[in-house]
């Protein structure tokens, strides 16, 4: 997954060829998907109900209570139209930021919002990669089915933001496909399916620890399995 070797990664017909075509192709792909909850999901949207119950039972576990990250602020990372945060972040949160690079998914987010629209304090129009969390801001870091999309260096220099934009006890959770072995180049909305060990690589690089992994149990067999990190 080194994305110094990203320089020609053949597949089919299409040729890859280095990280700026990777970005641009997923923004293309991007473009054209509907701001819609079944847009945000792709082909796992039948799995949003058994998505959703299981983020909440693990957010649980990092938020609310003596030693545990406070409730007052999360920010939501390749947020799309603001599905984790209206059914996860929202409940649990007197606010939330959202930040994605698509501006029609932010532009549709407060009607698929509704009330919880008023407590979304910022909708940052911007790539992750380009993206700085505010310092010491944030409770819980969402970083949900958007990982894929950057490169190892640019996701390790990411979650080493977020990891500065922590408040005390607070924590980052990422929420992914993890590849059962390698790394799985999706050619369709250009991302990387990588698996976990390979993700635990990119973590230690960045000063966060891993506190919790969980794979997501209830996942049909025929999906790739879904996983849940906290990092503190
Ligand atoms: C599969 S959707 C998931 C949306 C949301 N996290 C959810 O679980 O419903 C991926 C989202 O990541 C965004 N995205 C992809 N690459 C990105 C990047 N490099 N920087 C910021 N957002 C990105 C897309 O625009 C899209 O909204």
């Amino acid at each position: 997954c080194s994305s110094k070797g990203w320089g020609r990664v053949a597949e089919g017909h299409e040729v890859i060829r280095g990280e700026m075509q990777f970005y641009a192709k997923a923004k293309r792909f991007y473009e054209e998907v509907p701001a819609t909850e079944e847009g945000m999901m792709g082909d796992f949207v039948e799995l949003n109900s058994l998505d959703v119950e299981a983020s909440r039972a693990f957010l649980k576990k990092f938020v609310g209570g003596p030693g545990k990250a406070d409730t007052e602020f999360a920010l939501d990372c390749g947020c799309g139209i603001g599905r984790v945060s209206r059914q996860v972040l929202l409940p649990v949160f007197s606010s939330v930021d959202m930040v994605d690079m698509i501006d029609n998914f932010l532009f549709a987010a407060p009607s698929y919002l509704g009330m919880g629209a008023s407590q979304v304090k910022n909708y940052h129009c911007s790539t992750l990669q380009e993206f700085t969390p505010a310092t010491g801001m944030y409770d819980v870091i969402w970083i949900q089915w958007v990982t894929g999309h950057l490169t190892d260096r640019d996701l390790m220099e990411f979650l080493a933001k977020c990891k500065n934009s922590l408040k005390d006890n607070g924590v980052v959770i990422i929420k992914d496909n993890v590849a059962r072995k390698g790394c799985i180049l999706d050619q369709m909305d250009s991302s990387m399916i990588r698996e976990i060990e390979i993700l635990r690589k990119i973590i230690a690089k960045t000063g966060l620890e891993i506190v919790c992994v969980e794979k997501q149990l209830d996942i049909p067999e025929q999906f790739i399995p879904l996983w849940m990190i906290a990092l503190k």
